[in-house]
């Protein structure tokens, strides 16, 4: 089964079972305690081109990506050496992550930048459980969402004081989620089905785009050349996993992918 597919039908079983478990009325009184949200947008809107650093254990197409695994260190090291915001997944079963995983990274003192809850979002619910923890932006798939629902997901993490990173594939779905209210847009170069990554692809979405909405290059991104080219390519950010995650040397690794801004004020 086309992999998305299969893991948002895993979703739709693991959304039921966690509201049986604890009611929308819990984790809203959860938020009231939660620390105040970071400005995602901002961060991302500063000059140079600003960089996302994840953190996540394993991927499907990649399997798991590194032996001293810890998510914790790492986070610190992406915060101290240049990242100026922090991708941290969310889910347990793909990527072996955990909103328990994101809580500690948003609330740990030496991680002062924002922090994003990157999970498969296809409830409201997901998105209080992201502020629940602590979260300040969730990834938000356009097709992982029924097209109804976009622009009420979207209002929700706004409502919520968060910010919503919304997910492309077409220039159509990018249409569509400034349609909707998205004011930060990522497209995904790797395609999902083949895993293939083009770069070149995103150009042509990244077109459609009106000024003032930031835009993030996301998966596939290898090196400080090829942040260079999303740079050339007008991207305000980009999202980047498996190149940091696979380094050796973790700190050199984020400082190439933080060139455009190392020397001044990350
Ligand atoms: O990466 C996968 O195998 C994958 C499979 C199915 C759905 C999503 C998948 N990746 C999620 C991502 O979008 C990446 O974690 C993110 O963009 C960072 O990409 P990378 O720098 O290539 O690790």
């Amino acid at each position: 089964m086309f992999m998305l597919d299969e893991i948002l039908s895993h979703k739709v079983q693991e959304v039921k079972e966690k509201q049986s478990l604890v009611p929308l009325k819990e984790i809203k009184e959860k938020i009231a305690s939660a620390r105040m949200p970071r400005d995602f947008y901002g961060a991302l809107k500063k000059p140079g081109i600003s960089l996302i650093a994840e953190v996540k254990r394993k991927s499907p197409s990649k399997g798991e990506l590194r032996t001293d695994f810890d998510a914790l260190s790492l986070a610190r090291m992406y915060a101290k050496y240049g990242a100026r915001a922090i991708s941290v997944l969310a889910d347990v079963k793909y990527f072996g992550g955990g909103a328990h995983v994101v809580e500690r990274i948003a609330n740990d003192s030496q991680v002062q930048v924002p922090v994003m809850y990157k999970e498969f979002i296809i409830d409201p619910y997901q998105i209080y459980e992201a502020r629940a923890v602590g979260a300040d932006a969730v990834l938000m798939i356009v097709r992982a969402i029924e097209p109804d629902r976009l622009p009420e997901m979207i209002e929700t993490a706004h409502d919520l004081g968060m910010q919503a990173l919304v997910e492309c594939f077409t220039a159509e779905e990018a249409e569509r989620a400034v349609t909707a209210g998205a004011r930060i847009v990522g497209i995904n170069n790797r395609d999902l089905q083949s895993f293939e990554v083009d770069l070149a692809r995103s150009e042509d979405i990244r077109r459609v785009l009106p000024e003032g909405v930031v835009t993030v290059s996301e998966s596939g991104l290898t090196c400080g050349a090829d942040a260079r080219k999303a740079e050339a390519l007008g991207f305000d950010a980009m999202l980047v996993g498996e190149a940091i995650l696979k380094a050796q040397d973790v700190p050199a690794r984020v400082r190439e992918f933080a060139y455009s801004y190392m020397g001044t004020q990350v």
